[in-house]
C-alpha cells in the first residue's frame, strides 16, 4: 500500500484528497495535519467523515515521517520548504498550490509576489497535466498541480491550438467558478447573503492564472500564446465553465477541428468529448475526475467556441493530484477515480 500523507488536510482541497483517498484500493491515509486543528480528528472538523476520517490530526512533521507521498494543499508560498524536505528524503510530493507551476521565476514574481526560494528544486518540478505532459511526469518525484481554471481552459483548447487549427493570438477564456475555488476560509464575496443570487467577473484580465494557462498553450502551439482570461463567481458549490473563443485558421472546417479533437483525446478515460449539439455542464462531471467538452463552431465569424466543464474540487485540484500519484506510483490512472457523476 502506498502511505499517502496530507498537509493541509482540513482545507477544501485537502478535504477532498481525504474523501478521495479513503476508497483508494491502492493507498493508506498514514497521516494528515492541520495548524489551526491539530489535536481534532478531521471527522470533528468535517462531520460528514464521522466513522470514515476519525483520524486525527498532527503536524506537518509527522505527515512527512509517515509517507511516502506527501499532498501539500496549503496556501500558495508555503510549499516551497516542505518540498525541500520531502525531496531530501526521497518521498513523492504533489503540490496542489501554485509555487512549482510557473516555469519563468519573473512570471511568479510578477503574478504571486514571491521568489524561488532554490532554483534546483524548481528545476526537478514537473507541470503534471496528464492529459497533456503524461511521458514528462513519470518518474518524477516534485509534482506541480495545476489549478483549476487552468486545467478546464488548455483542455478545451488545447487540440485546436496544438493543431495549428486557431490563431494562437486573441483567444479569450471566460470561466465561471463554484464558490469552493475561493476555499474554506470565509470573505465578503463567498458568504450566502452576498453570494447568493449575484453573479460577477472578478480580477477581469489581471487573474494570476493567466500566465499559468498561457505557459501550457504556449508549449502546446510551439510559439507564444497570449489570452484575455476573465473568471466570474457562480453561486454555486462546485464546478467550473470555461467558454473559450479562438478565430479559426482560414480553410479550416468545423469537420476537421471536430476531427483534431477526437484524434487527441480518443484513449483518454476522463475527456468526455460530447456529440455535435451538446453542451458541457458542470452538474454532469459534478464529484468526478471527468472533464467534459463541447465544441461549438460560428461559421458567420469564424469562431471556434470550445466548452469545457469540471469539478474544481476533483479534476481541478484533489482528482487531478492522484491522478498524478498513480502515474509516478506506476498504477492504472483510473485506480480510485471510477467516479459516477449523480444524475440529477
Ligand atoms: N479550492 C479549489 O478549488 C482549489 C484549490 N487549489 C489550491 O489548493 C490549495 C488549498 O486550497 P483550498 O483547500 O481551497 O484552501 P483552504 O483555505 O480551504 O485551505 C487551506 C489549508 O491550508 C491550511 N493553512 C492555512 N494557513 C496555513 C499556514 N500558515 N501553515 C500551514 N497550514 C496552513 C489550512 O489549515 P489549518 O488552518 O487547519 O491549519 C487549510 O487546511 C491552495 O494552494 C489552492 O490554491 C487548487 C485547485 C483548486
Ligand atoms: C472562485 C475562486 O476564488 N477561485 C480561485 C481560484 C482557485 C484555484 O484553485 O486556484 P489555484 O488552483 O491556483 O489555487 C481564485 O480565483 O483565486
Amino acid at each position: 500500500m502506498i502511505r499517502a500523507g496530507i498537509v493541509g488536510a482540513t482545507g477544501y482541497a485537502g478535504a477532498e484528497l481525504c474523501r478521495l483517498l479513503y476508497a483508494h484500493p491502492e493507498v493508506e491515509i498514514a497521516a494528515v495535519s492541520s495548524v489551526s486543528f491539530e489535536g481534532q480528528a478531521l471527522s470533528d472538523v468535517y462531520p460528514a467523515y464521522r466513522g470514515f476520517l476519525d483520524l486525527i490530526c498532527g503536524n506537518q512533521e509527522e505527515v512527512v515521517e509517515k509517507s511516502d507521498v506527501i499532498f501539500a494543499a496549503l496556501p500558495h508560498g508555503l510549499s516551497q520548504e516542505l518540498a525541500a524536505q520531502c525531496i531530501e528524503k526521497n518521498k513523492v510530493f504533489i503540490d496542489l498550490g501554485a509555487d512549482f507551476r510557473l516555469e519563468n521565476e519573473e512570471d511568479y514574481k510578477e503574478w504571486y509576489g514571491g521568489t524561488y526560494l532554490d532554483k534546483s528544486l524548481h528545476a526537478q518540478a514537473v507541470y503534471a497535466m496528464p492529459e497533456l505532459f503524461r511521458e514528462q511526469i513519470k518518474g518524477k518525484k516534485l509534482i506541480a498541480n495545476p489549478g483549476c481554471y487552468t486545467t478546464g481552459a488548455p483542455l478545451a483548447l488545447a487540440p485546436a491550438v496544438k493543431g495549428g487549427l486557431v490563431e494562437p493570438q486573441g483567444i479569450i477564456v471566460d470561466s465561471k467558478s463554484g464558490a469552493t475555488g475561493a476555499g474554506r476560509g470565509l470573505s465578503q464575496t463567498t458568504h450566502f447573503t452576498e453570494l447568493d443570487g449575484a453573479f460577477h467577473p472578478y480580477k477581469v484580465a489581471c487573474h494570476r492564472h493567466t500566465p499559468e494557462i498561457e505557459q501550457t498553450l504556449s508549449h502546446l502551439a510551439g510559439k507564444p500564446v497570449r489570452i484575455t482570461f476573465v473568471p466570474h463567481l457562480l453561486p454555486v458549490d462546485r464546478g467550473i465553465i470555461s467558454t473559450c473563443y479562438a478565430r479559426i485558421m482560414p480553410g479550416v472546417t468545423k469537420e476537421q477541428i471536430r476531427q483534431a479533437y477526437e484524434d487527441f483525446y480518443k484513449d483518454e478515460t476522463f475527456i468526455r468529448l460530447l456529440p455535435d449539439g451538446k453542451v458541457a455542464d458542470i452538474k454532469a462531471v459534478k464529484y468526478t475526475n471527468l472533464c467534459d467538452i463541447s465544441l461549438h463552431v460560428d461559421t458567420r465569424t469564424g469562431t471556434l467556441v470550445a466548452v469545457s466543464a469540471l469539478d474544481n474540487m476533483v479534476k481541478g485540484a484533489a482528482g487531478q493530484a492522484i491522478q498524478n500519484m498513480n502515474i509516478v506510483f506506476g498504477l492504472p490512472e483510473e485506480t480510485g477515480l471510477k467516479l459516477v457523476p449523480p444524475a440529477f
